[in-house]
């Protein structure tokens, strides 16, 4: 089903007259790992759309928004549009939902030199949802109450004539109601985060997720560390995993391997969220405390520190224990950039015995997902740094369903 072996033939089955394309955007400060989680909500509803016996929305595409200009990656010399296949198993993708890449969507259009979409509109919350406490599900088109720079991707050949601003509450799966409206052929909603999840936690989001597999070469980068510096393989950790998410099976032996996984979100959450954040001191004593408890000697530090404040950590650490970072070979910095970085070192955290993350991260939010499904037990996920004064709320459970 939906396999075309070339370029040019997938271009013309997309361009058949029945498709129709989705596009989204997200808030342009959002961070990769908050990006992943409205991917979940839009892929969820071409889920639901390609099952659906509606001659107008069954031949949804959804359009993957090219990753560029993060908030929290640096680029060198000028950014470009990274396709999600650089950071992900697009196959693997396009197996739970029916996705495109963006020059997919050019191909298929055939107007790779000017774009020009049917109808935009940009999500915004209902103005009086707290005064009124009205939570129901709705939308309404209604005035821009903000003033809203359409950057169409950083592409310059990409425009609209129809641009509207839709008050938005409810699950992304609603909008199938717009989309069965609207005569329009491509379609771009903005502000796409406003837009909730159908259902958090269930069978459903557990397929998407477990879908969201990471770029094959990632993965064997991460494995290759592991290897290399933690003593950790799949074979001795029990971290194997089917060749397709479609067959895993619920189970929760994995071991993990011998090293405590942590990660630190420092950069922005030391200002933005400066009472949430502990101290180095404070830090290491938590990391020494875990590594005694666990009988590990061995701590892999996932962080955006700078390498002033990491290189305080090691300092501090007792001398017993090794502490491990990941550092990119030239050849993976220019190929996959901050983000595939950053996702190797999730991978590491991922797979260690032991894992304890910063609070209200999205970052460690996404490794505890992983590490359900490894299949690992609760207590090893589960687990946040405390804060130095305030106490020590722990992370929601979210446990993995099939
Ligand atoms: C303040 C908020 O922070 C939220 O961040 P949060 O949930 O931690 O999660 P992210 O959005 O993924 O974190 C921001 C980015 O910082 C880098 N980063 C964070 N931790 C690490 C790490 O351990 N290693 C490496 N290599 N890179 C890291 C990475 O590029 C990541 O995508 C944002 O999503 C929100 O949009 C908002 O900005």
């Amino acid at each position: 089903e939906e396999v075309c072996l070339s370029d040019s033939q997938c271009a013309q089955d997309l361009s058949t007259t029945k498709n129709r394309f989705l596009l989204y955007d997200v808030n342009p400060p959002e961070g990769f790992n908050l990006r992943r989680d409205v991917y979940m909500r839009f892929a969820i509803l071409a889920h639901k759309l390609k099952l659906s016996k509606n001659e107008k929305l069954k031949h949804f595409r959804l359009v993957l928004p090219p990753w560029s200009h993060l908030y929290h990656w640096t680029y060198n010399p000028n950014p470009e549009q990274m396709p999600w296949g650089l950071f992900f198993d697009l196959e693997s993708l396009k197996s739970f939902a029916p996705v495109i890449e963006m020059h997919e969507f050019f191909n298929a259009i055939d107007r790779k030199y000017s774009v020009v979409i049917d109808e935009v509109y940009i999500l915004q919350h209902f103005k009086d949802m707290f005064e009124t406490g009205n939570f129901e599900d709705r939308m309404k088109i209604e005035e821009c109450r903000a003033k809203s720079h359409l950057i169409y991707f950083f592409y310059n050949n990409i425009t609209s004539k129809n641009v509207k601003c839709l008050s938005y509450h409810g699950p992304a799966t609603k909008l199938s109601e717009l989309l069965d409206k609207s005569p329009a052929k491509i379609i771009l909603l903005h502000h796409a985060e406003v837009a909730l999840h159908h259902m958090f936690g269930d069978k459903l989001y557990w397929q998407c997720r477990r879908s969201m597999r990471f770029n094959k070469e990632l993965r064997s980068i991460a494995a290759d560390f592991r290897q290399q510096f933690l003593n950790s393989s799949d074979d001795l950790d029990g971290t194997i995993l089917p060749n397709r998410w479609q067959d895993e099976k619920p189970h929760r032996n994995a071991v993990g391997g011998p090293y405590l996984g942590v990660h630190l979100r420092r950069k922005d959450f030391l200002t933005g969220r400066a009472n949430q954040v502990p101290s180095v001191e404070n830090i290491v004593q938590q990391i020494s405390e875990k590594l005694k408890k666990l009988s590990l000697s061995t701590v892999f530090v996932a962080t955006d520190a700078s390498d002033e404040e990491y290189g305080d950590i090691i300092r501090k650490i007792p001398p017993e224990y090794k502490t491990i970072r990941y550092t990119p070979s030239e050849k993976v910095k220019t190929k996959y950039k901050d983000g595939g970085i950053a996702i190797i070192e999730q991978i590491i955290c991922s797979h260690a015995r032991h894992f304890i993350g910063t609070q209200e991260s999205t970052f460690s939010f996404r490794i505890q997902e992983e590490r359900e499904i490894f299949g690992f037990p609760i207590k090893s996920t589960f687990n946040s740094f405390c804060r130095e004064h305030n106490g020590c709320p722990q992370p929601s459970v979210w446990k993995i369903v099939y």
